[in-house]
């Protein structure tokens, strides 16, 4: 399987590292702005194979997209893969809380007869969401807790003292698709699991500064039809971004594995 990968920042370069050498899976390109040294650099270390290129040409053919990027990336290079019939994964979910969005990703996703694959990225638990739905959920509340550092140039800096912060601050409380509007390198999370359960208007969202914690520390509550479910993950951040746990790099490499194996799981 050949594959191009959106991105090439703190997921992507350690998607690449977990992806060198495999036998099942070849990184054809690398999808960037630029080509910066940093960028030249990883690809020699990790893909070498690879080619470092802004978009897609019309003859290149990935057997699967896989962005890690950013929400931009979505309409940029997802909508138009898809439109051509190449399957994607995607991390940057936040991205469907933007007005048009999710329509514009089916609808692409359809005119290409392919198919979008959401990832849990840094939480858990969504597969448990997503089949609870089926049944009927009454509420889901979804808490997330980073250090004041991953906060940093995020509207968080309006609201209070991130570097002076001596407790626990709710930098933002209402509804799934605000915070990811508002976040969209820190919700993505809240937006999974919201379309994974009860959608972007009715999840109950709440997002803290917290100096007491050094994790990405994403809790949910769901109830419903089917009893309840309550879950903390302590994700520790990657080195290279604190606002992303390495959970997030090991979801997305499950998923292309996925992708190429016989029994996926
Ligand atoms: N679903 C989840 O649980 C999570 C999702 N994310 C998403 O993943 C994204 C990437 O995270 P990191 O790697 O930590 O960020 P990063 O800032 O370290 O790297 C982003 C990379 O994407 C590139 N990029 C930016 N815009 C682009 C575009 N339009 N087209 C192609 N490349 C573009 C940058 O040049 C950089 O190489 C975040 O912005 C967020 O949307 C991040 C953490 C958790
Ligand atoms: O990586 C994380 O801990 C979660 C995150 O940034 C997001 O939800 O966008």
């Amino acid at each position: 399987m050949k594959i191009a990968v959106i991105g090439c920042g703190a997921i992507g370069a350690s998607v690449l590292e977990l992806l060198k050498g495999h036998a099942a899976v070849q990184v054809g390109w690398v999808l960037v702005p630029e080509v910066t040294d940093a960028v030249r650099a990883t690809l020699a270390l990790h893909a070498p194979q690879a080619r470092a290129v802004p978009a897609l040409a019309a003859e290149d053919r990935p057997d699967l997209i896989v962005e890690c990027a950013g929400h931009a990336a979505i309409e940029e290079h997802v909508l138009p893969a898809l439109r051509r019939g190449i399957p994607a994964v995607v991390a940057s979910i936040g991205a469907l809380s933007a007005p048009g969005m999710a329509e514009a990703v089916q609808a692409a996703a359809e005119a290409g007869g392919t198919q979008v694959q959401l990832l849990s990225g840094a939480i858990g638990g969504v597969d448990a969401l997503a089949a609870a739905r089926i049944g009927g959920l009454d509420e889901v509340v979804y808490t997330g807790r980073k250090p004041p550092l991953a906060w940093t140039g995020t509207p968080a800096e309006q609201r209070c003292d991130l570097a002076s912060l001596q407790e626990a601050f709710c930098i933002f409380e209402g509804s799934a698709r605000e915070a990811a509007q508002l976040y969209p390198k820190n919700a993505n999370v809240a937006a999974t699991l919201s379309l994974a359960g009860m959608g972007l208007d009715r999840t109950t969202v709440r997002l803290y500064a917290d100096p007491g914690v050094d994790e990405n520390v994403h809790h949910v509550a769901a109830r419903g039809a089917f009893g309840s479910m309550e879950l903390t993950m302590r994700g520790k951040p990657l080195e290279a971004n604190p606002k992303t746990s390495a959970l997030t790099v090991y979801s997305v490499v499950r998923a292309v594995l996925n992708q190429a194996t016989a029994i996926a799981i």
